[in-house]
């Protein structure tokens, strides 16, 4: 059990549980939080119990008490009656409405798991959590590919050490060759898609242990085996060969080697809790593992988004002189201004600005008024912009007006 209740010290591993509908997500984060609670139990002085949230709005009802639940802040059936959507918009939308409020989750998450700082003198303040631990929607596309999804796992992994736990249905994944792939297909594209470390669950192992899918992920010629046999079944029962598919299988079993090899894999019965001591070794290793490769990675790119914030504040504001410039020069307002007596050509954009600009230097023509003009203009737009770009550090540029906004771009390439 120790390793479940790592260091009380360093602030709490966030465990993100995604899977299929069906995988058995909500049985597991009933397993692990039973299992933490028994730590807390066994040794209260040292260790507190985890802190739980939920995020789908549309359960019914969890079989375990959440610290903070989504269906608090949003009504799922309203949402969807006052936007007149469907059950996926619905929870799109709610889990839209709910990272508005990331600031003041992320608050109470701080406040709530991180270790206090209490000088030694003081009395001992009570453990904080070890880990947080995030149920998500069955529909794990509207969590994993949207806006709101995003906002959430980056604000998380600014904070906390975050490890994604994808559950796996064994028994239903195991059934063929191709249903298996499938299901690694989705995990890497998970993988990609977050850059947080992750663990394969396989659970359910009471019905069907996750041998056979880790000797497939571990050696491809034994996946080939299976998929040659399943092939000959195939024929023997007149629904002829694998065709395109089984090539197609065949050639993806050597490129996931690598994919393989960054992962976590662990069986668990959430059933019976077999396993779940093996899942928290895991998740101690990947919290290793995130500090040592992913929190220099996020550090690096927040440092990027700083620098490529301040560079594009500094071109709004050029672009933005560069407009006012060809204002202050296109006096009148026709196409064409009578100046001296004689139609002149009125400069509409900048590049005419430009064009008018060279033709006045070749000819070696300056008209004397025009040069005092250009003084005061020079002087009035220098004012101007050290105005506008006081203005734009102050809003923190013209495109951070969402706080939201700013947490995606502090923490996400
Ligand atoms: N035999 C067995 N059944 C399990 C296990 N874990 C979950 N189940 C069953 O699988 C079904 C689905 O479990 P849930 O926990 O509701 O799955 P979920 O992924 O949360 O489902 P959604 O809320 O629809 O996304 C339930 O009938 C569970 O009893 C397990 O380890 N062994």
């Amino acid at each position: 059990m120790a390793s479940s209740t790592s260091n009380p010290q360093q602030p709490p591993v966030a465990i993100v549980c995604v899977g299929m509908a069906g995988s058995g997500k909500t049985t597991f984060m009933q397993r692990i939080n039973a299992h933490l609670y028994q730590s807390h139990q066994q040794s209260p002085s040292t260790t507190a119990p985890p802190y739980v949230m939920n995020l789908d709005p549309a359960v019914r009802s969890v079989p375990f008490e959440s610290n903070i639940d989504i269906r608090d802040s949003v009504n799922y059936k309203e949402v969807m009656k006052q936007y007149n959507l469907g059950p996926n918009g619905g929870i799109l939308t709610s889990l839209n409405l709910f990272s508005t409020k990331i600031d003041q989750v992320m608050g109470i998450l701080e406040k709530r798991c991180l270790p206090s700082k209490q000088p030694a003198t003081e009395a001992k303040a009570p453990p904080s959590p070890t880990h947080i631990l995030l149920d998500t929607p069955g529909q794990i596309e509207v969590f994993v590919w949207s806006a709101s999804g995003t906002i959430l796992l980056s604000s998380l992994a600014s904070s906390f050490p975050t490890v994604i736990a994808y559950i796996i249905d064994t028994p239903r994944t195991t059934a063929s060759t191709s249903t298996f792939m499938s299901n690694m297909l989705y995990a890497i594209s998970i993988l990609y898609k977050t850059r947080l470390p992750m663990i394969l669950v396989f659970n359910k192992t009471d019905v069907k242990d996750e041998s056979e899918a880790v000797e497939w992920m571990r050696d491809f010629e034994s996946f080939q085996a299976a998929l040659r046999e399943e092939e000959a079944a195939m024929e023997e029962r007149g629904g002829g060969g694998g065709g395109y598919m089984s090539s197609l299988l065949n050639s993806m079993s050597l490129v996931l080697e690598e994919f393989y090899n960054a992962l976590s894999v662990v069986g668990v019965s959430s059933m019976t809790g077999d396993g779940v001591e093996g899942f928290f070794e895991a998740v101690e290793e990947k919290r290793q593992e995130f500090e040592r490769e992913y929190q220099p990675e996020l550090e690096r790119k927040r440092k990027g988004m700083e620098g490529m914030k301040a560079e594009m504040r500094e071109r709004e504001v050029r672009r933005m002189m560069g407009d006012m410039g060809v204002s202050s020069k296109a006096k009148g307002t026709g196409k064409y201004a009578a100046k001296g007596g004689k139609l002149e050509e009125e400069a509409e954009t900048v590049s005419d600005v430009e064009e008018m600009e060279a033709e006045e230097a070749a000819s070696g023509l300056v008209d004397p008024d025009e040069e005092m003009a250009e003084e005061e203009d020079v002087e009035f737009e220098d004012g101007l912009k050290a105005r506008y770009e006081s203005a734009l550090r102050e809003q923190g540029g013209p495109a951070a007006t969402l706080k939201s906004a700013e947490y995606i771009r502090r923490t996400q390439g």
